[in-house]
């Protein structure tokens, strides 16, 4: 849908179930927090997909623990032979071209047509996968996705970026394509494994770095939120939680901080952009790792490093710069990567993203707790100011000792 939306009209709006996007370009959307998202009782699901053929995509791990429920509640809720269930091998190095065609090979055989829909039921692999494959497959159909990872509800699920990894580059090659409904239910995060909500984490911690000093404070008092219950701090009293308590108010602000951020700028016209913090120096090393480094681990590592230049760089106070680096340490996300974090590597990052952000560097680093600035040009980051940078995180892993070194990717 894209009437042009004037500026007064545009913008975020949240209420008790979700938070709408309307963006100045008349693209808007929805994105809905819901409880029991597979049960039959429960109608968000077959009302985004209003009747239409659907052919849903997941992965193992999430068939294997919710395939079931999806199975019934397509059965309860859909007419017989108008839907079908396909399971993707899983992984950051299957997100790539011959798995979107596999993904829009499987539409066909199912008889999808131009009104049916692709629906994504995983975390930010399959949704970015389903996502380009419904962005493209009969120049374009109906995109649902229900995000089951905590990078998926924050992050994946509040935009309209989809994509795959190609050309040796992460995230190279991909399409814009708004979901006609991203349906989150914080249930989901519950069967997470410990290393995939500290990914979420990371990308919750970017939003409070740059944009939010009182989510940045919450995380700091609750570390281990999503992982186990923590009475409502005395910094989140006057936030009048619910039951939920930190668990609701992290992922709802992480969703509106997030959502906010994007719309204005939804598909990009302007490449200097705040959400681009984390994802400099980290996407190369993600790709160098060749995926050992998870997403939000690279988010983590990028985020501590560029925080250590803004020090370097007299833009940010050495005291705040520790509270970011300890913050990340805190959530228990790695703050260097000894194989990866080599003057070599982040050199040929920045040179990387100089190149993709229109020959303008754009870096985005923090310039106090919930604000941040971008560097603009790479003449603007000394080598010796890097490498400062990089010894000294290299100096706290050192001290650290022990820290057990990242393993396959999750
Ligand atoms: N499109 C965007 O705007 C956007 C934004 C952020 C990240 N991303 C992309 O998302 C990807 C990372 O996403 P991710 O962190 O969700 O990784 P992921 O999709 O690989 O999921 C992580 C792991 O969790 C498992 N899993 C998923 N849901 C589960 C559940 N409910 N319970 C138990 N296990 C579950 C998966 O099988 C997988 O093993 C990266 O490729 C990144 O580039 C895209
Ligand atoms: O990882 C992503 C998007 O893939 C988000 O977390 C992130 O904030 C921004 O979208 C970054 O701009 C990264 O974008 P991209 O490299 O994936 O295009
Ligand atoms: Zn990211």
């Amino acid at each position: 849908m894209t009437a042009q939306t004037s500026a007064a009209e545009s913008g975020v709006r949240g209420d008790d179930n979700g938070f709408t996007l309307r963006a100045p370009d008349g693209t808007s959307y929805r994105v809905d927090l819901t409880r029991e998202v597979l049960s039959p009782a429960n109608p968000l699901l077959a009302e985004a997909c209003e009747g239409r053929r659907v052919v849903a995509f997941t992965g193992p791990t999430v068939d294997r623990l919710y395939g079931r429920q999806l199975r019934a509640y397509l059965d309860a809720r859909f007419t017989p032979g108008t839907w079908s269930v396909h399971v993707l091998a899983g992984g950051e190095d299957r997100k790539r071209m011959e798995t979107v065609e596999e993904i829009c090979a499987l539409a066909k055989s199912a008889g999808l047509d131009r009104g049916g829909v692709m629906l994504a039921v995983g975390g930010g692999v399959t949704c970015d996968l389903v996502g380009f494959a419904a962005a493209i497959y009969c120049r374009g159909v109906r995109y649902v996705k229900v995000n089951t990872t905590l990078v998926g509800q924050i992050d994946v699920g509040v935009g309209v970026k989809t994509g795959i990894n190609a050309l040796g580059t992460k995230n190279m090659l991909g399409a814009y394509h708004p979901p006609h409904a991203s349906l989150n239910d914080p249930a989901f995060l519950r069967s997470l494994a410990p290393r995939d909500i500290r990914c979420g984490l990371g990308e919750t911690a970017k939003m409070a770095i740059i944009k939010d000093a009182r989510l940045f404070q919450a995380l700091e008092e609750c570390p281990q939120v999503f992982q186990r219950p923590y009475a409502t701090p005395a910094s989140l009293a006057e936030e009048g939680l619910g039951r939920r308590g930190v668990e609701d108010y992290v992922l709802r602000t992480s969703m509106r901080l997030m959502m906010e951020e994007l719309c204005p700028n939804l598909r990009e016209h302007d490449l200097a952009r705040l959400v681009d913090f984390g994802h400099t120096f980290g996407p190369v090393m993600e790709t160098a790792s060749a995926y050992r480094i998870a997403h939000g681990e690279s988010v983590a590592i990028d985020m501590a490093l560029s925080s250590e230049l803004a020090r370097v760089l007299g833009l940010l106070d050495a005291r705040d710069c520790e509270r970011i680096v300890a913050l990340i340490d805190a959530l228990g996300l790695p703050v260097f990567d000894p194989e990866t974090c080599t003057s070599e590597l982040m050199d040929r990052a920045l040179k990387a993203s100089w190149e993709r952000r229109g020959r303008r560097l754009h870096l985005v680093v923090p310039d106090g707790i919930g604000s941040a600035v971008f560097v603009d040009d790479l003449d603007d980051i000394p080598g010796a100011a890097l490498q400062e940078a990089l010894d000294t995180l290299a100096a706290r892993a050192r001290d650290a000792s022990g820290a057990a070194p990242l393993t396959a990717a999750c």
